[in-house]
């Protein structure tokens, strides 16, 4: 296992990017995790074996110093998880502006730049499979009254899925796992929650083990590329 690669997995440090990291390490991946705001946890991480780098994708500088900065500390990737994301509601006025923009960069320039830039990192692991994986959304299907800006920005890194995929076959595998609810968020209340548990088929909060057995399935599988592993509970049904 010594000899493996590192996986990136941006936007590590709490909920779905925290327990992959967590899972994968387990698992015996080396894990390299993007975090951007500081917390204990980051030094319990790196104790646990797990190494931290932080990322501010808000500005396209914060992403390229990001970049130089991982280029440093490895020579060599076995896969990337572009999990980082904000989920910010549209707004009106100059604010609209700012939070479409950077929507934007975290969902779609940080991925893009991240995918141009470390390619070469992905091909120089020893490990014959190499995987880039995109966390994007069921509303990019359907579009978000509420959420417009993130949705678009999400559809965006939905349609990079199969650019870097015809791009980098056949060394890298290039997918995508579009999630619906999968867990809420500590300030949603009782009548959010109901009303977000009847938008699907299946009806339940499955907790971050979907998006884990959906990461596994894509590193061990040698053959799927270009496509997107919907974990949205049939969402698309109701
Ligand atoms: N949770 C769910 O039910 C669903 C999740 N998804 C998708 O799955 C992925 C994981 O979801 P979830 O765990 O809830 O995500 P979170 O909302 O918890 O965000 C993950 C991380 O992204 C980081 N982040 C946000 N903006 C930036 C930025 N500008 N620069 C750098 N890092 C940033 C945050 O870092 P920090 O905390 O260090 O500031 C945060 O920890 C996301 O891509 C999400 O869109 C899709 C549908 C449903
Ligand atoms: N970055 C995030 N994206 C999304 C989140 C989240 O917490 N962070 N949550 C959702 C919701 O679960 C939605 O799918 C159902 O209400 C969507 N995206």
């Amino acid at each position: 296992m010594g000899s493996r690669s590192p996986i990136l997995i941006t936007g590590g440090a709490q909920r779905l990017g925290l327990y992959c990291a967590r899972r994968l390490h387990h698992a015996g991946y080396p894990v390299i995790i993007s975090y951007r705001t500081h917390r204990p946890l980051i030094e319990e991480l790196e104790h646990l074996g797990i190494r931290t780098l932080h990322a501010d994708f808000s500005t396209s500088q914060g992403i390229l110093d990001f970049i130089n900065r991982l280029q440093m500390i490895t020579d060599s990737l076995r896969g990337i998880v572009h999990n980082a994301s904000t989920w910010s509601k549209d707004t009106l006025g100059m604010a609209a502006i700012d939070n479409f923009e950077a929507l934007f960069r975290v969902h779609m320039l940080a991925p893009y730049l991240i995918n141009m830039h470390c390619h070469d990192l992905l091909l120089k692991s020893p490990d014959p499979h190499k995987d880039i994986v995109h966390m994007t959304d069921y509303v990019v299907q359907k579009g978000s009254k509420k959420h417009a800006a993130y949705a678009a920005t999400k559809a965006g890194l939905d349609n990079l899925t199969r650019s870097f995929a015809a791009l980098y076959a056949p060394d890298i595998q290039v997918n995508a796992i579009a999630p619906a609810l999968i867990k809420f968020n500590d300030d949603d209340d009782e009548n959010y929650k109901m009303q977000a548990l009847k938008k699907s088929a299946m009806q339940i909060e499955p907790g971050e083990e979907v998006i884990v057995q959906s990461l596994l399935f894509l590193l061990e599988n040698h053959y799927i590329t270009g496509a997107t592993l919907p974990m949205d509970g049939g969402r698309h049904l109701i």
